[in-house]
């Protein structure tokens, strides 16, 4: 492919930039608190939100403020431990957050680790401060191992990227966020890419913008130029023509919930990329933590995919600097005339003879089958059959 289409080439590694403040808990005098980067915002600016209560938690995860499945597992645990901590009914609270969004499943799982500790210390006879202090510490845990998980599928991602495009010049296609926005470590398939890089062998990430509210253009190419990758971003519908030009090697992506069978739900736009894939002998590879799976849904066709406002079709927000909270991706310039319906899920799933694997911290799943995720699940703790 002529070089004009290359795009940002950022050449030399730079050194590897400071942690992006995704997520934190924090206690100043007024009471504790839940401090988010806020992701609607991004790349305009890097604006820390304040969460003092779940409402404001809540409306953060709806309006992706916070969002990307293990963070959301991650906020979710948080948001129980604040409840818990500032004396609000935290079953009522564990309820509204897990409800937030409904198809990232680490999110329900989060909260109810949170849950369960902040229980089982209330049964063993704990104070309310104490059991506060348990769910707090159990999702410190969650965020640790998030991290733990993050870097474990790094490495077995490209290992597994090394054994498939033995050669090492590897030119990868990503849709969505899956980097350290979406993680207590450096994120799912966009770690993988980043160990790529730093091992010498990634050629070129090609980021999808991913519509409606853009998490490549705005969020992954904020990643990628920030560690320095050789990134061009490209519209969603330029896909096709990239794989019959014979440009992507493989194609790596996140995961929202891997069903019983081997179904992966993710950012809508992620099945007709691994029909392409599919159509063109390149590698489809998921890389989730295993909070991901949910053996409880049986297949895809059983995943509850969120639908979101038409609005967000039918009108573009480029994120504006000074924005109120959360509203980066909001309202904005009409696309099209007022009174548009929009179809707008903003998931799709993908079945499992799609999948070339599934690579978790629990280990990688090649060909994805129901059999090969029960053992999975055998395998991994994350995964509860309750
Ligand atoms: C590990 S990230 C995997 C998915 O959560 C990611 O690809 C995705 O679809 C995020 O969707 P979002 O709607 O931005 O929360």
């Amino acid at each position: 492919m002529a070089d004009q289409y290359a795009g940002t080439d950022l050449g030399e590694q730079p050194p590897a930039p400071p942690p992006l403040p995704v997520l934190r808990w924090a206690e100043p005098p007024e009471g504790p608190v839940v401090v988010l980067l806020d992701q609607t915002r991004l790349p305009a600016e890097e604006v820390e939100t304040v969460c003092t209560d779940v409402p404001a938690l809540v409306r953060a995860i709806q309006t992706l403020a916070v969002r990307g499945a293990p963070l959301l597992g991650i906020a979710g645990a948080y948001g129980v431990a604040l409840a818990a901590a500032r004396g609000f009914d935290v079953d009522a609270a564990a309820t509204q957050l897990a409800e937030a969004r409904p198809t990232a499943v680490n999110l329900a799982h989060g909260v109810r680790r949170a849950l369960d500790a902040h229980r089982a210390a209330t049964d063993k006879g704990a104070t309310p401060e104490e059991a506060a202090t348990a769910a707090l510490t159990e999702a410190r845990r969650l965020h640790t191992e998030d991290a733990e998980a993050s870097a474990t599928m790094a490495t077995a991602g490209l290992a597994l990227l090394d054994e498939l495009l033995p050669g090492g010049s590897h030119r990868v296609l990503t849709h969505c966020n899956t980097g350290a926005l979406v993680s207590g470590g450096e994120g799912t398939a966009f770690a993988v890419v980043l160990a790529a890089h730093r091992a010498g062998r990634l050629r070129r990430l090609w980021v999808d913008e991913t519509r409606p509210l853009m998490q490549g253009a705005r969020l992954t190419a904020y990643e990628a130029a920030r560690n320095g990758l050789p990134y061009t971003l490209l519209t969603d519908n330029a896909a096709g023509s990239l794989f019959a030009a014979g440009e992507v090697d493989a194609v790596l992506v996140g995961a929202d919930r891997v069903t019983a069978d081997g179904s992966v739900a993710n950012k809508i736009g992620t099945y007709p990329l691994a029909v392409l894939a599919k159509y063109h002998h390149v590698p489809f590879i998921v890389v989730a933590p295993a909070t991901t799976i949910d053996p409880r849904t049986p297949d895809g066709a059983a995943t509850e995919i969120e639908h979101r406002p038409g609005s967000e079709v039918t009108q573009f927000t480029a994120p504006t600097p000074g924005a109120t909270a959360g509203t980066g991706t909001a309202g904005g310039t009409p696309l099209a005339p007022l009174g548009t319906q929009a179809y707008n899920p903003a998931f799709d799933v993908t079945p499992p003879e799609l999948v070339t694997a599934l690579v978790t911290e629990a280990g990688v799943v090649s060909p994805v089958t129901r059999g090969g995720i029960e053992e999975l699940c055998a395998r991994s703790r994350q995964v509860t059959i309750s």
